[in-house]
């Protein structure tokens, strides 16, 4: 299994070493545009595999896309993240140009490439991948439901004070600071309705700052964040690679599922080897189905500034 991992700033970086720790991919090659940035990453990165014991090779290229050729999948984290009190939907003017430029590189070199889209603002980026890839909806995938259940679970158990690992839970809708949907209805601990332990406040608390999980951290960081986000994309490729058929939730284009069409939104999906095997309706509530909605045009209204 070949993977491209385009950016090796922060975010692909944590991909490419997030993926080859867990040794399940031949080869990851990393590109950059900024000259010797992606072949230094990749050399510091196989300089820790005698040590963390992994075997797979990591190269970089500054932009050379034939390195790339007969990639299985492809990451996009090319552009530039948001910095305190910016919104991931003012990323646009420039990543779009980034993204579009990506993937056509990546198609042309990788006609069979499964993509997953992680630069921001995501769901948009997805959609553009989806208009200018010539891909089948399968094969593109955008990062962002993973990250944020990961977030979501992290402060169930802060609330819960339980081990992360008593605790399910998942992130639907918008990888937006106002349009994420956490699931609260359908959180558990150890198959308990979360809503049993905690609080109307304290499930008030755990939602909104799951929805800021993102904005929370780029405060902090002075930058968006990357150890969390690589982990989330290393989940998705693992289940590609050793077709797992996971459920997580990912930026799909939508036809008809959820009462949505011709948008990326997060909605939970089999992932294995095809990409995007199945679609999962789940059956959300009235004010859940109203939240989505309200979403749905919100991303769509950022989609309308795409040029293509
Ligand atoms: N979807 C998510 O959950 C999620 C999570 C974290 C970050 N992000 C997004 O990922 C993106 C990257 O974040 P980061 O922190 O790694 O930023 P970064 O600045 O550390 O890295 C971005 C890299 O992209 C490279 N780049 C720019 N244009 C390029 C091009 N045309 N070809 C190849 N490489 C190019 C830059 O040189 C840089 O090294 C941002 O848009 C950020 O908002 C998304
Ligand atoms: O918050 C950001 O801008 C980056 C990313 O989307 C995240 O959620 O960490």
């Amino acid at each position: 299994m070949k993977v491209t991992v385009v950016g090796a700033g922060a975010v692909g970086a944590s991909c490419a070493e997030y993926i080859a720790m867990k040794n399940f991919c031949s080869e990851v090659v990393l590109v950059d545009i900024k000259e010797g940035f992606a072949e230094g990453k990749a050399m510091d990165l196989m300089q820790t595999a005698s040590l963390n014991g992994f075997d797979t090779k990591i190269t970089g290229t500054t932009g050379d896309y034939s390195k790339t050729a007969g990639s299985h999948v492809a990451v996009i984290t090319s552009g530039i993240p948001r910095k305190p009190g910016m919104t991931r939907e003012e990323l646009i003017g420039i990543n779009a140009g980034i993204v579009k430029e990506v993937t056509e590189n990546l198609v042309k070199n990788s006609p069979e490439v499964i993509i997953i889209v992680v630069s921001n603002p995501m769901d948009t980026m997805a959609y553009l991948v989806h208009k200018t890839s010539g891909l089948p909806k399968h094969k593109i995938i955008g990062m962002g439901g993973a990250l944020d259940s990961a977030r979501f679970k992290y402060r169930l158990a802060e609330a819960l004070e339980s081990p992360i690992s008593d605790v399910d839970g998942m992130v639907i809708a918008a990888h937006s600071d106002t349009g994420m949907l956490p699931l609260l209805s359908k959180a558990t601990r150890n198959g308990v309705p979360v809503t049993e332990f905690l609080s109307d406040e304290q499930q008030k608390y755990v939602i909104e700052e799951t929805k800021v999980g993102g904005a929370t951290l780029t405060k902090l960081l002075g930058t968006s964040a990357w150890y969390a986000p690589g982990a989330a994309v290393s989940v998705m490729v693992q289940a590609i690679a050793c077709d797992q058929k996971k459920m997580i939730p990912c930026s799909l284009m939508l036809e008809g599922e959820y009462g949505q069409n011709d948008i990326c939104l997060g909605v939970p999906a089999i992932i294995g080897a095809n990409g995007v095997e199945k679609i999962v309706n789940v059956t959300l509530t009235a004010d859940e189905q109203l939240k989505f909605a309200e979403a749905a045009n919100a991303v769509r209204e950022v989609n309308g500034d795409l040029k293509f």
